[in-house]
């Protein structure tokens, strides 16, 4: 039995979100997840799927040609056949990102993979899920993203990144806006007000097309 994984998409797009936002990427989305983020903009990865062996994701993504892979879902992180994914996808050279929720266990990811680690906010309404022990494992080359829904929460964000020091930990600070919860230009003002180092994150991908699948 070859090892498998459940796969809502894969398709080849700009790169709408994170340090390597505007660069084309080829996405590989897991399906199933055990949060459910208020916002979520992926709920259409919960469920369905397909089961599909490791050669087969591979030989697809090698048919785009790309040199950026970033795994999402979903959660990628609750099937355990993302570990040797992500490592198959180094060894075949391309630079890999891993979009986590912040809830699973990151130690096991390749340390090629750069990690985009959610800390979830509260207006998530899945704050309790987040696993703060993963702070302690980020690099450099990793990114730490928070989702921000309101003022709220941009407030406990400014007090988990004073905190934990995440701009030292962490090579970006990402702060995105809730996509129909929060005006980004009130995320900007904010930023700029209170001069924090963080990068403000804007999801190309919805400015472009909107929020169809598959883009
Ligand atoms: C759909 S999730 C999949 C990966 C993983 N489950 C996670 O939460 O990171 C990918 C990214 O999209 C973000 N996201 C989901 N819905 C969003 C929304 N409405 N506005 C902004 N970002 C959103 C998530 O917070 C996460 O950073
Ligand atoms: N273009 C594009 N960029 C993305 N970056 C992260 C995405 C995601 O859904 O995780 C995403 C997506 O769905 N589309
Ligand atoms: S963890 Fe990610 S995929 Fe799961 S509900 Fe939250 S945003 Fe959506
Ligand atoms: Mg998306």
């Amino acid at each position: 039995m070859q090892d498998t994984l459940r796969i809502t998409e894969v398709f080849y797009s700009l790169q709408g979100e994170t340090r390597t936002a505007g660069l084309p990427t080829v996405f590989v989305r897991l399906t199933g997840c055990p949060l459910r983020c208020q916002y979520c903009d992926s709920a259409y990865a919960f469920s369905g799927g397909t089961i599909r062996t490791l050669d087969d994701i591979l030989e697809q993504v090698a048919g785009f040609r790309p040199r950026y892979v970033c795994v999402t879902g979903g959660e990628p992180l609750a099937q355990p056949n993302a570990i040797p994914l992500l490592k198959q996808l180094c060894d075949a050279g391309y630079e890999v990102s891993l979009e986590t929720s912040g809830a699973l266990d990151i130690s096991a990811v390749d340390p090629r993979v750069s990690r985009v680690v959610d800390l979830k906010t509260p207006d998530s309404k899945e704050a309790h899920r987040n696993r703060y022990e993963n702070i302690e494992l980020l690099t450099a080359n990793d990114q730490v993203k928070f989702v921000i829904c309101s003022r709220d929460d941009y407030d406990w964000a400014n007090s988990k990144l004073i905190q934990y020091g995440l701009d030292r930990r962490a090579g970006e600070v990402l702060f995105s806006p809730s996509h129909h919860d929060l005006n980004a230009r009130d995320l900007a003002d904010w930023v700029v007000a209170d001069n924090l180092p963080v990068r403000l994150q804007l999801q190309l991908h919805k400015y472009l097309w909107n929020d169809e699948p598959g883009r």
